[in-house]
C-alpha cells in the first residue's frame, strides 16, 4: 500500500463503546484505522477495547502506527473496558481524559457512537467556536448516522442558536477517505467575538496563533 502525507500526526477519534447493530459501523472503525496508517497518521482514543473503540485502535496498531489510549484510573482494570493495544496514560477522571485527548491530537473525528461520543463531539466543537483550538471536526456520517444530528444543527442555526460561522466548524462524509481529506483542506475561520478571547496556556490545547494546524 502506497502511503499519503498529512498534515496531521496525530488524530482524536471519539467512537462507540459499543459495536452498533450494521456491520457498516464496524466496518467503518476498521477503515478509518487504515485511512490513518495510509496517511501515516497516529491515533489518540479513550482507550481499551470495547466496541468501535477496540476495531478502530487494533486497526491502526497493526499498521504501525502509534496508538495513545487515555483512561481514566477508574475504567483502567480490563475486564470493563478491555485490554488496550499500543501505549496507555492513566488520568484521574473523565474531563482530564477530555482534555489530554484533546492536547494530543491536531484534528477530531467523530464515528458512530452514544453518548460519551456526542459529549466528546460537542466539547471540541464548543472549544472550536471559543477559539480555544482551531483543529479540524469531522462526522463520519456512516450509512446516515448522524443526519439527525446534522439537521438539528441546521435547525439550531435557522432559530438563531448556532451563528453560520459555527456551522462551518463541523465537516461530515460518508467515507473515512472523504472525511480524512477535507479535514486536511479545512481553514479555521475566526468568531469576531472568539478572536478578542485571550485563554490561559493551559486552556489553549497547544494552539500556536498564525499557524493553520495547532502543534
Ligand atoms: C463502564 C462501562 C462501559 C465502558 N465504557 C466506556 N469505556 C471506554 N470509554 C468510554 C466508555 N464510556 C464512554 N467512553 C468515552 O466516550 C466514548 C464512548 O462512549 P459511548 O457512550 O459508547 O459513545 C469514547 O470515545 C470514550 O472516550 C459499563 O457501562
Amino acid at each position: 500500500m502506497e502511503e499519503t502525507k498529512s498534515r496531521f500526526k496525530r488524530i482524536c477519534v471519539f467512537c462507540g463503546s459499543s459495536s452498533g447493530k450494521k456491520a457498516s459501523y464496524q466496518e467503518a472503525a476498521v477503515e478509518l484505522g487504515k485511512e490513518l496508517v495510509e496517511r501515516r497518521i497516529d491515533l489518540v482514543y479513550g482507550g481499551g477495547s470495547v466496541g468501535l473503540m477496540g476495531l478502530v485502535s487494533q486497526a491502526v496498531h497493526d499498521g504501525g502506527r502509534h496508538v495513545l489510549g487515555v483512561i481514566p484510573r477508574t475504567l483502567m482494570p480490563t475486564v470493563i473496558t478491555g485490554e488496550s493495544v499500543g501505549e496507555v496514560r492513566a488520568v484521574s477522571d473523565m474531563h482530564q481524559r477530555k482534555a489530554e485527548m484533546a492536547r494530543q491530537a491536531d484534528a477530531f473525528i467523530a464515528l458512530p457512537g452514544g453518548y460519551g461520543t456526542l459529549e466528546e463531539l460537542l466539547e471540541v466543537i464548543t472549544w472550536a467556536q471559543l477559539g480555544i483550538h482551531r483543529k479540524p471536526v469531522g462526522l463520519l456520517n456512516v450509512d446516515g448516522y448522524y443526519n439527525s444530528l446534522l439537521s438539528f444543527i441546521d435547525k439550531a442555526v435557522d432559530e438563531g442558536f448556532i451563528s453560520p460561522t459555527a456551522r462551518r466548524i463541523i465537516l461530515s462524509a460518508p467515507t473515512a477517505k472523504q472525511l480524512v481529506r477535507q479535514l486536511e483542506e479545512y481553514v479555521p475561520e475566526c468568531d469576531e467575538i472568539a478572536s478578542k478571547l485571550v485563554w490561559d496556556e493551559v486552556d489553549k490545547l497547544n494552539f500556536v496563533p498564525g499557524s493553520r494546524v495547532a502543534t
